[in-house]
């Protein structure tokens, strides 16, 4: 079997040890020669790299290279697939995208709203710059990008990359959703096969089916679901927001007749309850900086001064989260070409027929060697397909206006996105926001 060397960029990221560590549970799939970790902070950079050399030193000795570096060109040159998670601005950003539009009555959200297009408009000229180099060093390693907010960043790369077929971009947050459900039917993820439809973050399932006997697992659910489940999965998922997330499925399912939506359809279906329940002083990337930064944080600080993992309470379990399993199966079937089926954000071309080709479009696809094959969807109901049709067309205005350096092309955004619809709020918006993204996004005029 071929052995690979991956470099995570963003190696700093509070996810990237649970990858490692998945990396190593996984080594009879997918062989490693060398890890890079990349990142622009080199106190942040050191840590999880200090990290990275006691874990694999006892639970992958074998591997030939583990490296942590900020200099482009050693970060990238003889890499097999790219691993990135970049947080432009990193969660102080998020904090003013969550807290601005609050103050002007709308939505305060990491990827929905008008936080999301703020967050896009950072993460875009970052993601390209960065993809600019890799294809400099490593011109045909995959580069598998977790990188939010996906849909934007997704709708970026197709345009400034195309035909690029290595680039591919996914989402967590379905097999996260899958994740939680199959415990609650008391049932193993992996025997699952979704089908589902929808843009990033804004999707359904229409049935979860079965592998073996067929069985459609989601009319049962449904059923279940009426009333709010307690969610008994990661810790994370214990937090307040995420309770809440998962508690409000319940509403959304009772108001509508079919199919298991994506969590995040609640700011787009539920704008002024889900903007109630918000603290404007105390948003979701403070619970996040306060908890599990922190925490991930401590963990590795208390690894690197025990200097060993083996015989302490920080030995790593086969159950590292989804997040981490979710890009190393993906990686372990583009590199063994098993062409499993993964939820892939992915251009449309006639899979869901009554919506434009261009359209990039979350959908179960076929993965290996040769890439992503999307699997036919048909034809979707009237009320889905206009949903989708106006959040894309926010989407593209988004990129357009980042892009192009377009003013008007923002607004326009702002105005078609469900969570903001106003223009004199959305003027007022932009005008906080772009005071508050100096030196990270383009400029408008
Ligand atoms: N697609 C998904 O479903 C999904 C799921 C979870 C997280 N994410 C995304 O993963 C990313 C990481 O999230 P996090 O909470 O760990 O953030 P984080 O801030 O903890 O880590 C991100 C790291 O990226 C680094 N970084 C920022 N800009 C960079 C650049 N230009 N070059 C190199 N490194 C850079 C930061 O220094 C930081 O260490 C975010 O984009 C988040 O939204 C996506
Ligand atoms: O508020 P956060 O930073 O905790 O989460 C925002 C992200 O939420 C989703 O990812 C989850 C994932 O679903 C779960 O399995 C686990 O691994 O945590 C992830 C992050 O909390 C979503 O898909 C991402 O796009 C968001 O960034
Ligand atoms: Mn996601």
């Amino acid at each position: 079997m071929k052995k690979h060397s991956i470099c995570i960029i963003g190696g700093g990221s509070r996810y990237t040890p649970d990858m490692l560590a998945m990396l190593c549970n996984q080594k009879e799939r997918f062989l490693l020669r060398k890890i890079v970790l990349y990142d622009n902070e080199s106190e942040r950079q050191e840590v999880v790299g200090q990290y990275a050399k006691i874990l694999f030193k006892e639970y992958y000795p074998e591997l030939e290279e583990v490296i942590w570096t900020t200099d482009e060109k050693e970060a990238f040159q003889d890499i097999d697939f790219a691993f990135m998670q970049i947080r432009a601005g990193r969660l102080k950003m998020r904090e003013k995208d969550e807290k601005i539009p609050l103050k002007h009555g709308c939505i305060g959200q990491e990827t929905c709203g008008a936080g999301g297009f703020a967050y896009g408009l950072r993460s875009v000229p970052a993601v390209i710059d960065l993809i600019k180099s890799i294809r400099i060093y490593s011109p045909k390693c995959w580069i598998l990008n977790y990188s939010n907010p996906a849909a934007i960043v997704a709708e970026a790369t197709k345009r400034v990359f195309p035909g690029d077929y290595r680039i591919i971009n996914i989402c967590d947050m379905p097999i996260a959703i899958m994740d939680i459900y199959a415990s609650v039917l008391g049932v193993n993820r992996r025997d699952f096969e979704p089908k589902y439809f929808g843009l990033n973050h804004f999707g359904w399932f229409t049935h979860v089916l079965d592998k073996k006997t067929g069985k459609d697992y989601l009319p049962k659910l449904r059923e279940i679901l009426k009333t709010p489940v307690d969610v008994q999965t990661e810790p994370l998922f214990q937090e307040k927001s995420w309770r809440l997330t998962f508690e409000f499925m319940s509403q959304m399912i009772n108001d509508y007749d079919e199919y298991l939506p994506n969590t995040y359809l609640q700011y787009y279906l539920y704008p002024a309850k889900m903007k109630d329940k918000e603290n404007q002083e105390y948003t979701r990337a403070n619970e996040v900086m306060d908890g599990n930064e922190k925490e991930t944080y401590d963990r590795l600080h208390k690894i690197i001064s025990l200097g060993k993992m083996h015989g302490t309470d920080y030995e790593i379990t086969s159950d590292v989260g989804c997040h981490a399993e979710y890009i190393v199966d993906l990686a372990t079937s583009i590199a063994n070409n098993t062409n499993e089926i993964f939820l892939i954000i992915t251009e449309n071309y006639g899979v869901i027929n009554n919506v434009s080709s261009e359209m990039l479009v979350e959908v179960p696809c076929r993965v290996g060697s040769n890439g992503v094959e999307p699997l036919s969807v048909g034809s979707i109901p009237t009320f889905y397909k206009g949903l989708m049709e106006n959040q894309y067309a926010y989407e593209k205005l988004a990129v357009d206006a980042c892009l192009e350096g377009s003013y008007k092309k923002a607004l326009q955004a702002l105005v078609l996105n469900r969570t903001v619809i106003n223009t004199d709020v959305a003027k007022e918006l932009l005008k906080d926001l772009i005071e508050a993204n100096k030196g990270y996004w383009n400029e408008l005029y």
